[in-house]
């Protein structure tokens, strides 16, 4: 570029308050990264390249989230997850989107050239994701009649709704669909939240409850509205399959398949939970306000049904007015979840149109399937609350076991290892996402390993997932003829297995390499 002129990009500047920022602070300073690009003039196309890569690498550390840091290696410049690279070059982007504004001549083009080679970037995430096979186009008049109504209500979407092998329905871009563009916008009175229950009967009722929360709330209203034949969201429930299939409805032999691993435990604590929470709701409700609450509508059944809508369903999201509320989101509420979303931030309500806008953090070509990230979740958590393991779920870098040894360390007079590296929590994933596992790390966290006792830390690890790899699971399953929970228990244990045996492994050799003491 021989005749760049003084282009400037700033990132935001990292916040006080984020809770990792000597974390980050420390990674930033280590790698001499700046939220600050200057390109003077007459710089060539390499070295504008580089200039972006450094600022790529700044991004993705800003925008680090917990588990991702504690991974990160050495001096690994990323990319650290699909999630952190979708929204890292995404802040680049509109770092010189915003530069834009009054610069002129030659600077402009440089700009253009930037814009090019980050879109590129881009263009790239999700090469290596998994396809899930459209089994049919979704023609049932539900689905149909959802749209209509959406769309007579200000609706605007450029998606389709189809039929998914294994997922369900899922949203298909009409047409193609660029980084920016809005693939959906719901009006935000379209949005299903808690207003609507303070507008209903039942409120005159709930709100002299103590501690009530509003999601509780939702959930009672929700369980009487989808009977309401003249609820205004009508054609919504009547999209609603009459049963979820989350691990909240998973069967005894489900459960048994399970034994051994954490989820045995952490699904029977949350069907206990749910069991007192409604227990010391329902029975009194339909006893005291039969009018109101009629006991058929309020069984056992239709509060895991709604309970499980909401867990599987629900999003979060900031109104105008910058309340938080949880809510169902109808038409959005078909898109599926994936690692490589096209869709990463849909949390806030658009002031001027008053709208939910999906906007596209990656391209989503016309035909292909268009994915929002639910979350950064472990798979224990999908299970459980959604009742899917996503197709790479191999890939998941959020699928971490935590781990509590502290007990183990401390009883022998250790400092322990949440002490010294300033890392509250440990934790370990499968060691195949590793970047190196070659020694000293062998594809452990190094938080893990870096303090000085670390023989002590894998002589823990190696304490707790060994015997853990011998208890998991039942091997004498027939999984061809089984149903569809003892089917996803299984694969979850198998995932699991895996986990732990890349981890038992890595302890080992990590030991074997600090020889005898
Ligand atoms: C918000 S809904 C999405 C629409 C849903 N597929 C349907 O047919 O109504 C969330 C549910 O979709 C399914 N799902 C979402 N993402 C998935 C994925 N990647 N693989 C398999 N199932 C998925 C799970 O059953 C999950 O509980």
């Amino acid at each position: 570029m021989g005749e760049c002129a003084t282009v400037r990009l700033c990132l935001p500047s990292l916040a006080d308050d984020d809770p990792l920022f000597s974390k980050k602070m420390k990674l930033l300073s280590a790698r001499n990264l700046s939220s600050e690009l200057q390109l003077r003039q007459g710089l060539t196309k390499e070295e504008v390249l580089i200039g972006l890569g450094r600022l790529v690498q700044c991004a993705r550390i800003l925008l680090l989230d917990e588990v991702e840091i504690y991974f990160v290696e050495g001096d690994d410049s990323g990319p650290f997850s699909p999630r952190n690279e979708i929204e890292s070059l995404n802040l680049v982007l509109s770092a010189i989107d915003d530069s834009f504004e009054g610069t002129l001549g030659v600077a402009v083009e440089v700009l253009k050239f930037l814009k090019e080679a980050t879109l590129e970037m881009i263009g790239k995430i999700g090469a290596q994701c998994t396809d899930y096979v459209i089994s049919e186009e979704s023609n049932s008049t539900v689905e149909e009649l959802l749209i209509k109504w959406g769309k007579e209500q200000g609706v605007k979407t450029k998606l389709r709704i189809f039929h998914f092998e294994g997922a369900g329905r899922g949203a298909v871009a009409s047409r193609d669909l660029d980084v920016g563009d809005i693939a959906l916008e719901i009006p935000a009175s379209l949005i299903i939240c808690e207003e609507l229950v303070y507008e209903s009967e039942m409120f005159g009722i709930l709100k002299n409850l103590d501690g009530i929360s509003s999601e509780t709330m939702m959930l009672l209203w929700t369980m009487k509205e989808r009977h309401n034949p003249d609820s205004r969201f009508k054609v919504y429930f009547d999209t609603l399959p009459t049963e979820f299939r989350t691990g909240l409805s998973f069967g005894i032999h489900a459960l048994a398949a399970l034994e051994g691993t954490m989820l045995f435990e952490e699904l029977v604590q949350a069907k206990e939970h749910l069991r007192h929470q409604y227990d010391a709701l329902c029975p009194a409700l339909c006893a005291d306000h039969p009018n109101v609450f009629q006991s058929d509508m309020y069984t056992w059944d239709q509060f895991v049904w709604a309970c499980e809508l909401w867990y599987s369903n629900s999003m979060k999201i900031v109104f105008s007015d910058g309340k938080l509320r949880t809510c169902l989101v109808p038409i959005a509420g078909f898109l599926n979840h994936s690692l490589y979303p096209h869709v990463t931030r849909y949390g806030k309500v658009d002031p001027a149109s008053d709208s939910l806008r999906l906007i596209l953090s990656r391209p989503c070509d016309r035909g292909e399937q268009c994915f929002l990230s639910y979350g950064s979740f472990p798979s224990s958590h999908l299970v459980t609350f959604y009742g899917f393991l996503p197709r790479d779920m191999h890939r998941n870098p959020y699928d971490v076991i935590p781990l509590d040894f502290e007990d183990l360390v401390d009883k022998e007079g250790d400092q322990g290892p949440g002490v010294d590296g300033g890392w509250s929590t440990h934790m370990v994933r499968g060691t195949w996402l590793s970047k190196s596992k070659a020694p000293p790390n062998y594809g452990l966290p190094p938080p893990l390993l870096d303090h000085l006792r670390s023989r002590a830390v894998l002589e823990a690890a190696l304490s707790i997932f060994s015997p853990m790899l011998e208890g998991i699971g039942a091997d004498d399953i027939d999984r061809d003829g089984a149903s569809w929970d003892v089917k996803l228990a299984l694969d979850f244990v198998d995932l699991q297995r895996k986990i732990i045996s890349s981890v038992v492994a890595s302890s080992s050799l990590a030991l074997q390499s600090l020889g005898p003491l």
